[in-house]
């Protein structure tokens, strides 16, 4: 007897209930881009750390200048240079001006700038031909942020200008969630590395670079293995070799030797072993596994063995392993859904949920909604397809005729 399919829902709860919170670890700044906060940071200094000059000009006694036009300019001995990054203070005598470059601190005294276009730009003497308001091209000392008020809160996802503000607040490490290490690996004796001949009967292994490639752009580090002979006994010891091996491993990410042919050396090896094998009533990415697995030396990892064919092992990568994935790391779970219109009839086997492979583009469909040209057809070798995408059509299990013109969701891939 045929066992029912589990829905893409429950595989999804299952896989997600592999992972566990997020671990944090402590690195230099530059380290931290992609990265989610783990703690708050609060302003150890105010920004700007003292008042300085917006412009490049002199620093005034606004009413020193009050009767200054262009006809009439005001003329005052320049009596300080104030180039950015000079450290000492000085003070503004009355009826005198201190040339300030944009940055530099102002003098005490002094409480605005007048900038050069609006003099004559003496170095010993200056002709001031305007009048200024007080605080005119002045930056106030906690402007910015003052200290000790929160700068970036716990779960910020870690960008340039986060790096920035945390470099320009003194900061030079931060706590944040730690990268999980996933190890991908691929099984089945036809695989040849990328730049060797081939053989009749093998294929270049794609899975591994493509997997590998997927762990990396969802925000973790990737191991590739290659595991060749058809072996159980061997291939366990290979995983327990990973498992115990110097960098630990979150996550086991498999693909291939999972249906029911006579060599499906990956359930062979962990069927009794905390793993489930079983099919998901979706196209692709059908024969599913995901559990625990228990080395020799008794170190449990979660596992998910995905199915051979490299466009459901990359949808369902997408569908299953990405988001928790991303969610063990503090990083948003989900990619952007959006509802687009079909630009083709499709077809879809009733009873499954199926991604098909499209190309979606923000005009054409009716309402000022996208449309989507679903691409290539359904089964899953066509690699190529899934290569021209940029989003996954996602068509409801009830659906077979799914005509032109009709309202569907996608998910963005990019
Ligand atoms: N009798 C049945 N046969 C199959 C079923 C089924 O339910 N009953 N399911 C089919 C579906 S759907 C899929 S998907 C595949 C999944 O098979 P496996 O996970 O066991 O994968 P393999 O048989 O090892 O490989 C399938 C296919 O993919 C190629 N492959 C595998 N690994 C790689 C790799 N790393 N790089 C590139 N290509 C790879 C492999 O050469 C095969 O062509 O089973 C169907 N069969
Ligand atoms: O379900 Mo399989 O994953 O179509 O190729």
């Amino acid at each position: 007897m045929t066992a029912p399919l589990r829905s893409v829902t429950d595989h999804q709860a299952h896989v997600a209930a592999l992972f566990g919170p997020a671990r944090t670890v402590r690195v230099p700044i530059a380290d931290a881009l992609g990265r989610a906060l783990a703690v708050d940071v609060a302003a150890a200094v105010s920004l700007p750390g003292f008042d300085n000059s917006a412009m490049d000009g002199y620093a005034v006694r606004a009413t020193d200048i009050t009767d200054a036009s262009e006809e009439e300019p005001i003329r005052l001995p320049v009596a300080e240079d104030i180039p950015a990054g000079r450290t000492d203070s000085l003070t503004l005598a009355e009826g005198t001006v201190h040339r300030i470059m944009t940055g530099a601190p102002m003098p005490a005294g002094a409480d605005a700038v007048v900038q050069v276009e609006l003099t004559d730009g003496g170095d010993q003497t200056v002709a001031i031909h305007g009048t200024v308001a007080v605080g005119t091209a002045v930056r106030r000392a906690g402007s910015d942020i003052e200290a000790g008020d929160p700068a970036l809160l716990t779960g910020t996802v870690i960008g340039s200008s986060q790096i920035g503000l945390l470099a320009a607040l003194g900061v030079a490490e931060v706590e944040v969630t730690a990268p999980l290490h996933v190890v991908v690996l691929s099984t089945g004796s036809e695989l040849i590395a990328p730049g060797n001949p081939l053989e009749h009967g093998q294929i270049y292994e794609s899975n591994g670079a493509m997997l590998c490639a997927a762990v990396r752009s969802a925000g973790g580090e990737a191991t590739l293995v290659h595991f060749v002979p058809d072996d159980v006994g061997q291939f366990r010891s290979r995983l327990d070799e990973m498992i115990d091996g110097p960098t630990a491993v979150d996550l086991i990410l498999t693909s291939g030797g999972v249906s029911a042919g006579a060599y499906e050396v990956v359930k062979d090896a962990l069927t009794g072993q905390g793993v489930d094998f079983l099919k998901v009533a979706m196209q692709p990415g059908m024969p599913q596994g995901s559990g625990r697995y228990t080395s020799a030396t008794g170190t449990t990892v979660p596992i998910v063995t995905l199915p051979g064919n490299p466009v459901s092992a990359q949808v369902s990568f997408e569908i299953f392993v990405r988001p928790p994935l991303r969610s063990a790391m503090g990083l948003l779970a989900h990619r952007r859904r959006i509802q687009a219109s079909l630009a083709d009839d499709l077809r879809s086997p009733r009873g499954k949920r199926q991604f098909r492979r499209g190309v979606f583009t923000h005009a054409g469909g009716a309402d000022g909604i996208g449309s989507v040209v679903p691409i290539g057809p359904p089964s899953s070798h066509h690699l190529r397809f899934l290569a021209s995408a940029n989003a996954l059509i996602d068509i409801a299990a009830d659906a077979d005729d799914v005509p032109a013109g009709t309202t569907v969701e996608v998910i963005l891939l990019d």
